[in-house]
């Protein structure tokens, strides 16, 4: 079946059990209890522990082992070699195969894009462990999003520490959201946004939506995917009106929002692009909506002075 099976279809149900087996090592860098964190940012903050250079390891390799010329771009550029390789399939995945459309079922991949970041959610991690509260690392994602031609068109966000065992939230464009019940509505409009991130524009923007009534409460937490996850629980949106957030933080959870009905654009209502040799950074921002809110008047609500700071960048620098 799975030989059988299209090239996007195989993809999928190889990362959906690829992405359970990097939860499987993030969990285990945790209770090994030695994280060995290091700052990837000259002047700032941007952490890295062992288990982000474990995980890509893991996700490169196993994805490379079976899709040899696959173009794969993840956060990472140091990684720590591990014994793991899974080269095991979803069976859910390959049952989805008659729901595709031709143009999915057609996917070649030169030309497709594989966006890993390992571990989404790092800060949040090295605070657990700092604060002794593990309650933040329900925040960790493992995401491994799926473009063609440019556009996010599959994508996998797994949730090593949800419950006991975690869990696998993952969509084929056009084929719905799998391991998850998307929330069709909600009488409060919670808006998440940024906890480690925050500037002066995210603030702005967040002030904005407050006056137009189009957020009730804020709520800081960590990580793209995680925020996505709020959005398909029950969130109104995610509104991160800065430029920090990386292709590889989003590819996945908009393939996974789209799925469910929502929207996931810069702040401005661009559509985000995926290509090889795009720039990494989102320097549009990020606006992510759920299917019972209008993207259009959020985008609206946003003041142009804003979305003025934050222009697209198309190219790499
Ligand atoms: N200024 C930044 N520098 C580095 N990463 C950022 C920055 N802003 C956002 N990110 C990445 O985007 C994700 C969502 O951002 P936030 O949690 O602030 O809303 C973060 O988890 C982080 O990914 P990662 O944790 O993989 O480094
Ligand atoms: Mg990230």
């Amino acid at each position: 079946m799975f030989n059988r099976a299209s090239f996007l279809t195989r993809l999928v149900a190889s990362s959906v059990k690829v992405s359970e087996t990097a939860g499987g090592i993030i969990k285990n860098v945790m209770t090994a209890g030695d994280l060995k964190i290091v700052n990837k940012c000259d002047g700032g903050y941007d952490p890295q522990t062992e288990a982000d250079r474990r995980a890509q390891y893991c996700i490169v390799q196993s994805l490379q082992n079976r899709y040899k010329d696959l173009k794969i771009i993840g956060e990472e550029d140091e990684t720590t070699a591990c014994p793991e390789v899974e080269l095991g399939f979803s069976e859910d995945v390959l049952n989805l195969e008659s729901s595709l459309n031709s143009e999915l079922r057609n996917i070649k991949e030169e030309d497709v894009v594989v966006w890993v970041d390992p571990l989404d959610g790092t800060s949040e991690v090295a605070l657990a462990v700092k604060n002794k509260n593990l309650a933040l690392l329900e925040q960790v994602t493992v995401l491994i999003g799926i473009a063609h031609k440019g556009r996010a068109v599959a994508g996998i966000i797994h949730q090593p520490y949800f419950s006991e065992n975690g869990r696998t939230v993952w969509a084929i464009n056009g084929c719905g959201v799998h391991g998850i019940t998307p929330a069709q509505s909600n009488a409060k409009k919670v808006v998440v946004t940024t906890r480690s991130h925050l500037s002066e524009s995210v603030s702005s923007a967040l002030e904005a939506l407050k006056n137009k009534d189009l957020a009730d409460s804020i709520e800081k937490v960590g990580g793209a995917g995680y925020k996505v996850l709020k959005v398909l629980e029950g969130s109104a949106a995610y509104v991160f009106a800065s430029a920090g957030c990386k292709k590889w933080d989003t590819c996945a959870p908009e393939a996974v929002l789209e799925a469910a009905g929502g929207n996931l654009t810069d702040i401005s209502g661009r559509k985000i692009r995926y290509d090889s040799n795009i720039q990494l950074n989102n320097t549009g921002g990020v606006l992510a909506t759920a299917s019972w809110v209008k993207h259009l008047d959020y985008v609206n609500s946003i003041p142009d002075d804003i979305k003025n700071q934050l222009p697209e960048v198309a190219s790499k620098k």
